[in-house]
C-alpha cells in the first residue's frame, strides 16, 4: 500500500481519504471536534483567538465549569485537583503552557492496550496542544473504503493489517505538531518504535478489568483479537478480560519502551469507569512537560563547563602555519 499522497498536516481539516484507492489513501487529521469534556461531567473549552501580534498563538484557554454540587472529594486521592474540575482546568492551561515552546512540535505517539482511551484521550490532546490528530486505525480504515478494522483482518489477515500500520507511522514519522494514537499492536514491530522514538511515546496503562469493561461495552466484534473464537453466550466481559490478561503478559515488555507511562487509574466515583478522560489527559500532560524539562535541564547542565585557560584562547595569534607558506604562494602564482 503506498501513502505517497500523504498531505502535510492542517489542523481542522475534516478528515479525508472517503472513496480512497487502497494504493494512494490521502491522508489528513481526523477531525478531532472533541473539546475538553470529561466522560462525567461539564467541562467546556474556549480557544483565544489570534488577534495578530496580541495573543500567542500556542495560547489554549481552557476552563472548566463548576463541579456539580454534592460531588464528593475522595480522601486519600493522590491527585485531588481531578475532582475540582476548576483547579483542573487551571492545572491543565498551566503545564499545557509550560510544554508548548519547550516541545517544539515534537509528535506524541500514544501506545496502549485496547481500551485504554488512546483515540479519546488523544482527540482531547490535539486539541488542547493545538496538533493535529491521527488514529492509526482510523486511517487504515479510510484507505480501504471505510472497511472497519475487522473486515480487514478477516479479509486480509492480520499481517497485511500489521504492515499498513507501520507504513503509516513512517509516513507520518516526519511530521511535526501531531499526536497520534496506534493500534495496540503497534508497539510489536521494532521498525515502528524507530520511527516512534523520534517523538515522545506514551504508554496509557490501565489494568484489564477496566479495559474489559470497556471494550465489552463498545461490542468486542469491533476488536478481531478479542472476539476470535468467543464462544456463543459466553460473558463478554469476561472473554475480553482473558485475551487481554494474555496479549498483555506478552506486549507489556515493548509498553514499557515508552517515554512515559500514565496510569487510566480512577479513584472514588471513577474507581469503575478509570480516570477521566480531561484527568489522563492532565496526568499526560504531566508526565510528558517532566520528561521535557529533565532534557532541557540535561542539556543545560552539558553546556554548563568552563574552558581551562579561555583567557590564553582568547589572546592566541595565529603561528605561522607549514601548510600556509606554500599555498599561499601558490595561490598568489598567476
Ligand atoms: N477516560 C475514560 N472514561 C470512560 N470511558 C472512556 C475513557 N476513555 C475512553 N473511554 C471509552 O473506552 C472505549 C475505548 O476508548 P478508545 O476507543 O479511545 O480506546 P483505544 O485505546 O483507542 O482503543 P483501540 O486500541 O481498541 O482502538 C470507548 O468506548 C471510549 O468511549
Ligand atoms: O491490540 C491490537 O493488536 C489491536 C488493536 C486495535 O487498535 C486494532 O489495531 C486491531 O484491532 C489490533
Amino acid at each position: 500500500m503506498s501513502m505517497s499522497t500523504l498531505q502535510r498536516p492542517v489542523a481542522g481539516v475534516a478528515a479525508a481519504g472517503q472513496g480512497a484507492q487502497r494504493s494512494s489513501a490521502a491522508l489528513r487529521p481526523v477531525a478531532s471536534p472533541v473539546p475538553f469534556t470529561a466522560h462525567r461531567a461539564n467541562f467546556s473549552s474556549k480557544r483565544v483567538l489570534h488577534q495578530a501580534g496580541r495573543v500567542a498563538p500556542s495560547r489554549v484557554v481552557v476552563r472548566a465549569e463548576k463541579a456539580p454540587e454534592g460531588v464528593a472529594r475522595t480522601p486519600g486521592h493522590p491527585y485531588p485537583w481531578e475532582e475540582d474540575f476548576d483547579l483542573l482546568g487551571d492545572k491543565v492551561k498551566e503545564v499545557t503552557d509550560q510544554l508548548l515552546p519547550d516541545l517544539r512540535g515534537c509528535n506524541i505517539w500514544l501506545v496502549g492496550m485496547m481500551g485504554s482511551g488512546k483515540s479519546t484521550v488523544g482527540k482531547m490532546l490535539a486539541n488542547t496542544l493545538k496538533y493535529a490528530f491521527f488514529d492509526t486505525d482510523s486511517v487504515i480504515e479510510l484507505a480501504h473504503d471505510k472497511r472497519p478494522v475487522s473486515q480487514i483482518f478477516a479479509e486480509e489477515g492480520q499481517d497485511y493489517f500489521r504492515q499498513c500500520e507501520s507504513q503509516i507511522i513512517k509516513e507520518l514519522s516526519p511530521y511535526r505538531n501531531l499526536v497520534i494514537s496506534t493500534g495496540g499492536g503497534a508497539v510489536l514491530k521494532p521498525q515502528n518504535w524507530g520511527y516512534m522514538q523520534l517523538g515522545i511515546v506514551a504508554w496509557l496503562h490501565g489494568d484489564t478489568e477496566l479495559l474489559a469493561r470497556r471494550v465489552a461495552k463498545d461490542g468486542i466484534e469491533k476488536r478481531p483479537l478479542l472476539a476470535a473464537d468467543a464462544p456463543e453466550g459466553a460473558d463478554m466481559e469476561q472473554v475480553a478480560k482473558a485475551k487481554l490478561d494474555t496479549l498483555l503478559e506478552d506486549r507489556r515488555k515493548y509498553y514499557e519502551n515508552a517515554d512515559v507511562v500514565v496510569t487510566l487509574e480512577g479513584y472514588g466515583q471513577d474507581l469503575e469507569a478509570g480516570a477521566p478522560t480531561a484527568a489522563v489527559m492532565y496526568r499526560l500532560l504531566t508526565a510528558i512537560n517532566d520528561k521535557v524539562q529533565a532534557k532541557k535541564r540535561e542539556q543545560a547542565e552539558r553546556m554548563n563547563f568552563t574552558i581551562e585557560g579561555a583567557e590564553q584562547l582568547r589572546t592566541m595569534r595565529t603561528m605561522e602555519s607549514p601548510a600556509g607558506g606554500p599555498q599561499a604562494d601558490a595561490s598568489q602564482s598567476p
